[in-house]
């Protein structure tokens, strides 16, 4: 089973297509990010999540999640997301509800209209409770698709702020399935906390890595929930075959290092 943010209609149902696609696993709506990993932790499942967005960044839950969790990440797709306001009638509308991500996507566009927002769980359960309600004052903002679903018009198209607007989203399971089609590329994402608070400490970690010519293709920090001030870094590579000397090497550098995996990164049209 592969399970993807739902309702039908989400952003995430669409990567959700295309690993179902290379891997032939059925898709199931969850309705939350954590649900999914609970199913992949505990069920020995798939999951699709969202892990960065091009114009906000990072979903942190997804990244926080990916620390605690005994998952691994298993593959990568790129998708474009194009928002549309959909409802009833742009004039009556009064607050548009739409997931965190989408609203922050869409800031300025939301700001010229002097709407209110309101968070909810996806974009396409946005719609969803729109069609539900059946309230002119309330807009979802959502992909066209998720307006063909619950029923609702178009209003407005490409609504967010930048055009040029993708979502990375992640394979996340315990094995890698077979996939019917070949990657562009391979990655391989590492977190690590770093052995204590020193000049150059992150230095002699990168270090590491140009030394090998290694590609960082990301690197991030998010707060390590122990102390304020203690982070953990999130980097992503380019993979090259075998990496057992390079994690040799960083494990005599930190103090804690979780190896995510190393995947094969997809194109959207397969
Ligand atoms: O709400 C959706 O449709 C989702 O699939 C979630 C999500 C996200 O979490 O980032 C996915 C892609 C877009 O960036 C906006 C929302």
């Amino acid at each position: 089973m592969l399970y993807y943010l739902g309702p039908r209609g989400s952003f995430t149902e669409k990567a959700g297509k295309v690993f179902s696609k290379l891997t032939s696993l059925p898709l199931q709506p969850t309705s939350t990010i954590y649900e999914i990993f609970e199913n992949v932790d505990k069920n020995n499942a798939y999951g699709v999540v969202p892990s960065e967005n091009s114009i906000e960044g990072s979903v942190t839950l997804t990244q926080d999640l990916l620390l605690e969790y005994d998952v691994k990440i298993l593959g990568e797709v790129d998708i474009d997301i194009n928002h549309n306001l959909v409802g009833y009638n742009k004039d009556k509308i009064e607050i548009v509800i739409s997931h965190p991500q989408a609203l922050a996507q869409c800031r300025k566009y939301i700001k010229e209209h002097g709407w209110k927002t309101k968070a909810v769980s996806s974009t396409a359960k946005a719609a969803e409770i729109v069609a539900k309600k059946k309230d002119e004052r309330l807009g979802a903002i959502a992909s066209i698709e998720a307006a063909k679903l619950y029923g609702l018009k178009v209003l407005d198209r490409n609504i967010q702020d930048y055009k040029n607007n993708k979502t990375r989203f992640i394979l996340i399971g315990k094995k890698t399935p077979k996939f019917n089609a070949e990657p562009i590329a391979y990655k391989t994402t590492i977190i690590i906390e770093l052995k204590e608070d020193r000049p150059g400490a992150l230095y002699h970690i990168l270090k590491k890595f140009a030394e090998r010519n290694i590609n960082l293709t990301r690197i991030e920090s998010r707060p390590s929930k122990k102390r304020l001030g203690v982070y953990v870094f999130y980097i992503d590579f380019e993979s090259h075959g075998d990496e057992k000397e390079l994690f040799e090497s960083l494990n005599k550098n930190v103090a804690y290092m979780k190896y995510l995996g190393t995947y094969p990164v997809f194109r959207k049209y397969i």
